[in-house]
């Protein structure tokens, strides 16, 4: 049987990028389309189809948000499908974001300047609000509901003699100091898009702890700043018009500008390319463009903070684990 891949938040942005590239690789692929909103859904379909006619491009409503949404999709795939080679999790949010204006001008003329543009660290906060689950949204989307996900579809994920992986789209915005272990949903900061994103390197190096036995390896990515629906909704859009230019100069100097979503997927996409043996499981694997456009993937270790927190992966496995 063909290859399974199952993408999160596939109708748009890095992942619909990332099925076009998939598809391009390989055309036999099964390709699951795993959105929220069906209307989208249909849309992306139609123009993989476009592209790819003889493509299997399969639907499935999934929102991972939510709980029962989650449990009802991982039903549907298990009774679909008999094996899942790839799980991308790259469904995202990053609601009502507000950026601190004085900050981008002191960071404009400060040595720190590069790193503001690629991490925007200092600079964003996000309100968040709850689910009808009862959790913090950010939380539930860009982390919970992708855990529930993988452990409803272990059947699947960990069968002897077979590999499977799973690969998270995290961020250059994911900061340990914006996570708590006694928090893990962020309801007392106003990071809960940088918490979630670092509690995903955390849960990816637990996975690897606890599932490589059983055939099952996570790895992460940064795409990098791509022009996307996420992005494009931190400022208004006369906002951007000016912008733009300025952001296509500084790509020519700044490689984690990858700006398109098709660079943005490249790490994605050459993590399909990987054997999993030859990955390390504590790197986080960037997409990056060069000022002459060539795109490349490049791992970088986790800072000396996350080995701190080594052990910790391992605990807070087990606190999501008794989550619900
Ligand atoms: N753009 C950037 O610069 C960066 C993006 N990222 C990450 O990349 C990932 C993709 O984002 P990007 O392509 O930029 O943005 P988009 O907004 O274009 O894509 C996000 C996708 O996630 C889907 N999604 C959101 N919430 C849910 C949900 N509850 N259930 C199912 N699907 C959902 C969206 O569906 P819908 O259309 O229904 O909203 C959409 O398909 C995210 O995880 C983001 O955090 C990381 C670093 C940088
Ligand atoms: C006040 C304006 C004149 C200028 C504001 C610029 C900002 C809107 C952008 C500067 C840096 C950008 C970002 C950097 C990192 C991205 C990160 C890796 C991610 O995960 C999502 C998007 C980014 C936060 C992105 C968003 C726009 C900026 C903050």
């Amino acid at each position: 049987m063909e290859k399974v891949v199952l993408v999160t938040g596939a109708n748009s942005g890095i992942g619909l990028a990332l099925c076009e590239r998939l598809l391009n690789e390989d055309s036999q692929l099964r390709l699951c389309l795993a959105c929220r909103n069906t209307q989208r859904a249909l849309a992306a379909r139609a123009a993989l189809l476009t592209s790819h006619p003889d493509a299997h491009v399969d639907l499935l409503h999934l929102d991972v948000g939510s709980v029962r949404s989650v449990l009802t999709a991982a039903q549907e795939v298990k009774a679909k499908y008999t094996r899942l080679d790839y799980l991308y999790l790259n469904a995202g949010i990053m609601p009502n974001p507000h950026v601190d204006i004085k900050a981008f001008f002191s960071g404009l003329f400060s040595r720190n300047v590069i790193n503001m543009f690629a991490t925007a660290e200092g600079l964003l906060t996000q309100e968040d609000h709850l689910t009808s689950d009862g959790l913090q949204e950010v939380f539930a989307t860009n982390l919970f509901g992708h855990f529930l996900l993988i452990r409803e579809l272990e059947p699947l994920l960990c069968r002897a003699g077979h590999i499977s992986r799973v690969v998270w789209t995290s961020s250059s915005n994911a900061r340990r100091s914006a996570f708590n272990i006694d928090d893990i949903q962020h309801r007392r900061g106003t990071e809960p898009y940088s918490s979630s994103k670092f509690a995903s390197d955390l849960l990816s190096l637990a996975l690897n702890r606890h599932k490589n036995s059983q055939g099952l390896f996570s790895s992460v990515i940064c795409p990098g700043l791509v022009m996307t629906n996420l992005t494009y909704g931190i400022l208004p859009s006369f906002l951007w018009t000016i912008i733009m230019p300025i952001m296509w100069f500084i790509r020519i100097f700044t490689n984690t500008f990858t700006l398109t979503p098709y660079n943005g997927a490249e790490a994605l996409h050459w993590l399909f390319l990987q054997k999993p043996e030859s990955l390390d499981p504590r790197a986080k694997y960037h997409s990056l463009t060069s000022g002459l456009g060539t795109n490349y993937t490049q791992p970088r270790q986790a800072k000396e903070s996350m080995y701190c927190m080594y052990k910790r992966p391992v605990h807070y496995y087990q606190v999501l684990n008794c989550f619900n």
